[in-house]
């Protein structure tokens, strides 16, 4: 265990010991007075010397700390779930709801908490219970905020979209991706809060509010300890307000330590490291999934679109909305690599996400796209996702699940696909990929940029999709392992997969495109056969890409 955990833990370790131990070993009774031994300062018999009414402090002050652990650990647990709920309702459900739930919490957090506790405290003077949802209620909405962005920004996360694009369904996406990544942001929540409550709790009772003064709290006892320190008994506030004050750091520093490494080996850090990549060592053969149906080669296309247009709606101007896409007619053609090329921002991108059935929220598209011969509305694009269509996003550094190791995503992707999930299974679709077998036990955090970009690849690849929609798969890759990634989008292709990727890397497309579009403001304003493409370019567009060839 690392050392700045030791020292929490261990005086946490003692500190509920302590509570647990000496009521049970030593019960007392808390209306038990004895007047003949008020007041006296600590000694062998009174560790903690004796209070007003001669009672041990030792043992009042243990149960004290019981009862504040309890009802804190309770409170804390209560707005825990009440956040996590109003959390995942909120960004589950967005629009209308969201905007409830968020005003909700700004309202509440526009209330003093400290009052509003203390009148409902006051409702139900001396229940235990009030103090719980006294605290809870004033509390849940940190963890509500913390909830709904983490779930908002990892729904958007490449790798969920790659889960998506590889026909996962929505289930499974929760169970795999969405509540193991809000998990510990909630369980780090509730140790937050613990301190917090504690003090909270305290603060009730010592303002005469919490619990009934015969029994036992540290607030109840800090607020016994005025009376006594006009009479010079210092350890009538010395020992339980060193109580608060140790349980309260012990359990803040463990809660930041855990917040901290969850940071460093979360999305934050990984892929921080420079897009250098090693060679792969395994041969780039791919064991590609052999296509024979005759279908969607129907007249040779896998994917034919006409008049696409992509409208996708401000999030600033309300009402208003940009058109991305503007009227696109392409072709992919079956069992071919089909290659889009076009200057950034040109809409490359977005035409993959829209063939995937992936749009960015909102939008919506006119036109018509037929995918295997069948034409598909935007139901349609996301039912035939995982068999006919798989998309490998661009940004390597985010389309890995980063608490997850690469064999484990592989075995995702492969029960997702309904195929066999072994580590075996997963270690071999791995290889069968180019990818090293020593890289599979790697966290997304431990590979280089390459690595990640061709992990990413290999997963598209084994969902054994007809037609693999691959987004700038060699954006962070060296000569070398361009060649790997070229060899293995050939022998897909020669199994008949059809390949349509977006590059920027020219050289490329003239080494492996079948097909070549030009795409240039929201448009393809060429494309066909590779060779006359580049051999003959008819559009000024096609001729200054490829200017910076010649
Ligand atoms: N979610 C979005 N909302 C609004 N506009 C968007 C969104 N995503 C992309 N765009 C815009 O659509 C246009 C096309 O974007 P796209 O990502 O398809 O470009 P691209 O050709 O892939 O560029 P690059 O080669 O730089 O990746 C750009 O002008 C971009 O700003």
């Amino acid at each position: 265990m690392s050392r700045p955990r030791l020292l929490p833990l261990a005086l946490l370790g003692l500190a509920v010991s302590y509570a647990v131990l000496v009521p049970w070993l030593q019960p007392l009774d808390p209306r038990a007075v004895d007047l003949s031994a008020v007041l006296q300062a600590p000694s062998g018999q009174h560790f903690f010397g004796t209070d007003t009414l001669g009672r041990d402090v030792w043992t009042r002050s243990a149960q004290g700390l019981r009862m504040s652990l309890f009802l804190a650990l309770l409170a804390s647990g209560f707005s825990t779930v009440l956040g996590v709920g109003v959390g995942l309702l909120a960004a589950w459900r967005g629009g209308l709801v969201d905007r409830i739930a968020m005003r909700l919490v700004d309202a509440t957090n526009a209330l003093p908490h400290l009052l509003l506790a203390v009148v409902i405290v006051a409702l139900w003077r001396g229940q235990w219970w009030a103090i719980v949802l006294s605290i809870a209620l004033t509390h849940w909405t940190q963890v509500a905020r913390i909830v709904r962005s983490r779930l908002l920004a990892e729904r958007t996360a490449d790798y969920v979209q790659l889960a998506r694009a590889s026909g996962a369904g929505t289930a499974f996406i929760w169970f795999t991706h969405l509540l193991p990544a809000v998990a510990p942001q909630a369980a780090i929540a509730l140790v937050l809060q613990l301190p917090h409550a504690i003090w909270h709790e305290s603060s009730l009772s010592f303002l005469g509010v919490g619990l009934p003064p015969e029994s036992a709290s540290l607030g109840l006892l800090l607020d016994d300890a005025r009376g006594g320190l006009l009479a010079g008994a210092w350890w009538l506030l010395a020992f339980p307000a060193g109580m608060l004050v140790l349980v309260s750091w012990s359990t803040a520093a463990l809660a930041g330590t855990a917040g901290t490494r969850r940071l460093r080996s979360g999305p934050a850090r990984a892929f921080s490291k420079s897009s250098t990549t090693q060679p792969a060592t395994a041969p780039a053969v791919a064991r590609a999934i052999p296509h024979t149906d005759p279908d969607q080669s129907l007249d040779g296309a896998a994917i034919r679109v006409s008049g696409l247009g992509l409208r996708i709606p401000s999030t600033t101007a309300p009402g208003a909305a940009s058109l991305v896409l503007k009227g696109i007619d392409y072709r992919a053609e079956a069992g071919r690599i089909n290659v889009i090329i076009g200057a950034s921002g040109a809409g490359k991108s977005l035409l993959l996400r829209t063939l995937a059935g992936l749009p960015p929220a909102g939008a919506s598209f006119t036109g018509n796209i037929a995918v295997g011969g069948r034409t598909l509305d935007a139901a349609g694009l996301a039912a035939v996702r995982g068999t006919e269509t798989v998309l490998v996003p661009g940004s390597s550094g985010t389309a890995l699940n980063p608490v997850r190791t690469v064999s484990a995503q592989m075995r995702q992707t492969l029960k997702a696909a309904k195929r066999p999930s072994s580590p075996a299974d997963a270690l071999a679709a791995l290889e069968a990929a180019a990818i090293d077998g020593s890289l599979a036990a790697r966290y997304p955090h431990e590979l280089s940029g390459g690595q990640a970009q061709r992990v990413a690849l290999a997963l598209g690849v084994a969902v054994g999709a007809r037609i693999l929609l691959v987004d700038e798969p060699t954006s962070a890759l060296d000569s070398d392992t361009v060649g790997h990634v070229e060899t293995l989008l050939r022998s897909l292709a020669s199994a008949g997969t059809t390949i349509v990727m977006v590059t920027h890397d020219l050289e490329l497309a003239r080494r492996i495109a079948d097909h070549l579009a030009v795409v240039q403001d929201g448009l393809v304003v060429e494309s066909g056969p590779a060779s006359e493409v580049l051999g003959n370019p008819a559009h000024p567009a096609t001729d200054s890409l490829l200017g910076a060839l010649a």
